[in-house]
C-alpha cells in the first residue's frame, strides 16, 4: 500500500445548526489537495463519551473551540506532517498517542474526530474511491443504503416542550428505494405539520427539525404521527411504514424512578408501560429506553423485549467495542448507535462495528443533535452496510444534507441495494 505525506492541518471556529462554536478541519497532502471536516456535538450524552475541548464551560455557557483550534494547528500539524502514513488505524493511534488521555480531553475529541475524518477523505482519495467505498473495503463490509430514519417529533433535551422522550423517528422500511423513502419521509413530515396546523397546536421545531408540539404524554405524539402516516398515504408498520424512538432516558431518570409526563414508573413498571406501547403501535426500534446508570435493568429489559424489537444502546454504549462486547455478554441489548465523535476517532468507530456485527448486534448509525453541513455518517452508513441511519427531520440545511448525500450515492450507484441489514451483513463480508 503506498503511503500518504500530510502537509498541513488548520482549523477554524465555525457555529452549529444550534448557533453553538465547534471547529471545521482542513488537512493538505502533498498533491496540494485539501480535505475537510467538521465536528458536531451532542446535548444528550453519555457520562463515558470522549470529551470536547472548549475554552471553559460547556457550549450551552456559549463557550468557543479556541483551544480546540489550537490542537490542531500545533501539535496535530506538526505530529502530521512529520512522516508518511499508510492506513486511517496508524492516523488513529498515533492522534490518541498524542492526545494520552483515556477520553481524549487534553487536545480534545472534536480536534480529534474532526481530523481524524478528514483524513479518512485523504486516504479514500489517495485510492481513487469514494468515501463510502472506502470505508466499506477498510471495515470489510458490503455497502446498502440505509432505511432514513427521520426524527418528525422531538422532546426531552431537544425541545422546550414538556414530553420526556426526546425522539420520535418514522422508518419507511417499506419502500424499495432510498429515493422513495426520502419522498415518504417528507410528505409524512409535511402531513404532521399540516395536522398539528388543524388541530391548533405549535409547529415550531425542536433542535433536529422535528415538530415539537405542546404535549407531555408519548401516545399523544405515536398518535399525532399514526394519524400523519396515514393522512400521507402510507400503512402503518413492518411493511410500509415503521416507528422508532429514542426516549434518551438518562433524562427522566431521577433517584431510581423514570418521570414520564405525570407518570412516575420503577424498571419494571416502565418495561412493562414499553410493552404496551409496542402493543398498540408499529415500533420497531427502541434506544435508551433506560438510563445507562440502571445496569440490571438493561438486561431485564432485552429479555421482555428483545426477541420483538431492536434494543440501541447510545448513552449506554457510547460507540465503544469495549462497551459493545460487555453488552454482548450480558445481553443488555442487541444493537448499538454509532455516533464517530462519541468514542473520538473513525479507526475506534469502525472497531465499534466489527465488535457489534461479531456479537449479533445491529448498528444504527447516528448525527448529532448539534450538527453542521458534513456529511460524513452518511457515507458511514453507507460503508457500514448496517441498514440504518437517523439524521434528524427531512428539514433544515444540517439535517438533509446527510440525506441529500444518500439521494447522491443512490444516483451515483445505482446497484447499492436499500434496506435493514442483518448483522450478517452488516460486517465482515468480504474476509
Ligand atoms: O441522543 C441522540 O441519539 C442524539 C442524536 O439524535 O442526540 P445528542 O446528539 O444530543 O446526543
Ligand atoms: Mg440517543
Amino acid at each position: 500500500m503506498s503511503t500518504l505525506a500530510f502537509t498541513g492541518a488548520r482549523a477554524l471556529q465555525i457555529l452549529d445548526s444550534r448557533g453553538f462554536p465547534t471547529l471545521r478541519v482542513q488537512i493538505r497532502d502533498d498533491a496540494g489537495d485539501h480535505f475537510y471536516a467538521s465536528a458536531p456535538s451532542g446535548a444528550s450524552t453519555g457520562s463515558h463519551e470522549a470529551v470536547e475541548l472548549r475554552d471553559g464551560g460547556t457550549a450551552w455557557s456559549g463557550r468557543g473551540v479556541t483551544k480546540a483550534v489550537r490542537s490542531v494547528t500545533g501539535e496535530i500539524n506538526t505530529l502530521l506532517t512529520s512522516r508518511e502514513w499508510d492506513s486511517q488505524s496508524t492516523v488513529d493511534n498515533a492522534l490518541r498517542e498524542l492526545d494520552g488521555t483515556a477520553e481524549k480531553s487534553r487536545l480534545g475529541a472534536n480536534a480529534l474526530v474532526a481530523v481524524s475524518m478528514a483524513a479518512s477523505r485523504a486516504f479514500a482519495a489517495h485510492d481513487r474511491a469514494s468515501l463510502h467505498t472506502w470505508i466499506a473495503s477498510t471495515v470489510g463490509c458490503s455497502q446498502r443504503l440505509p432505511v432514513p430514519h427521520f426524527n418528525v417529533l422531538n422532546g426531552g433535551q431537544h425541545a422546550a416542550n414538556a414530553l420526556a422522550f426526546q425522539e420520535f423517528m418514522i422508518a419507511p422500511v417499506g419502500a424499495t428505494t432510498l429515493p422513495d423513502a426520502v419522498e415518504w419521509g417528507a410528505d409524512i413530515y409535511h402531513a404532521l405539520g399540516s395536522i398539528l396546523r388543524k388541530k391548533g397546536m405549535a409547529t415550531g421545531l425542536g433542535d433536529e427539525g422535528g415538530y415539537a408540539p405542546e404535549i407531555s404524554r408519548p401516545e399523544q405524539a405515536l398518535d399525532l404521527i399514526v394519524e400523519a402516516i396515514e393522512t400521507a398515504g402510507h400503512r402503518t408498520g413492518a411493511g410500509d411504514v415503521a416507528i422508532a424512538l429514542d426516549p434518551a432516558a438518562n433524562y427522566f431518570f431521577h433517584d431510581g424512578r423514570y418521570l414520564v409526563g405525570e407518570q412516575s414508573f420503577s424498571t419494571t413498571e416502565l418495561v412493562t408501560y414499553y410493552e404496551k406501547l409496542l402493543d398498540n403501535y408499529p415500533i420497531r426500534s427502541l434506544e435508551d429506553p433506560l438510563a445507562e446508570d440502571d445496569p440490571n435493568g438493561w438486561p431485564e429489559l432485552t429479555a421482555a423485549l428483545g426477541s420483538r424489537i431492536q434494543i440501541v444502546g447510545d448513552d449506554l454504549l457510547v460507540t465503544s467495542a469495549a462497551r459493545v462486547q460487555a453488552a454482548i455478554a450480558s445481553a443488555s441489548a442487541n444493537a448499538v448507535l454509532i455516533k464517530p465523535n462519541q468514542v473520538g476517532t473513525v479507526s475506534e468507530t469502525f472497531d465499534t462495528l466489527r465488535a457489534a456485527a461479531q456479537g449479533g448486534f445491529t448498528a444504527m448509525v447516528s448525527h448529532r443533535s448539534g450538527e453542521t453541513m458534513d456529511s460524513f455518517v452518511a457515507d458511514l452508513a453507507v460503508g457500514a452496510g448496517c441498514g440504518q441511519l437517523k439524521a434528524g427531520a427531512p428539514a433544515r440545511g444540517e439535517r438533509v444534507a446527510k440525506y441529500n448525500r444518500l439521494l447522491e450515492i443512490a444516483d451515483e450507484d445505482p446497484a447499492l441495494s436499500y434496506g435493514l441489514a442483518t448483522p450478517m451483513n452488516q460486517g465482515n463480508q468480504h474476509d
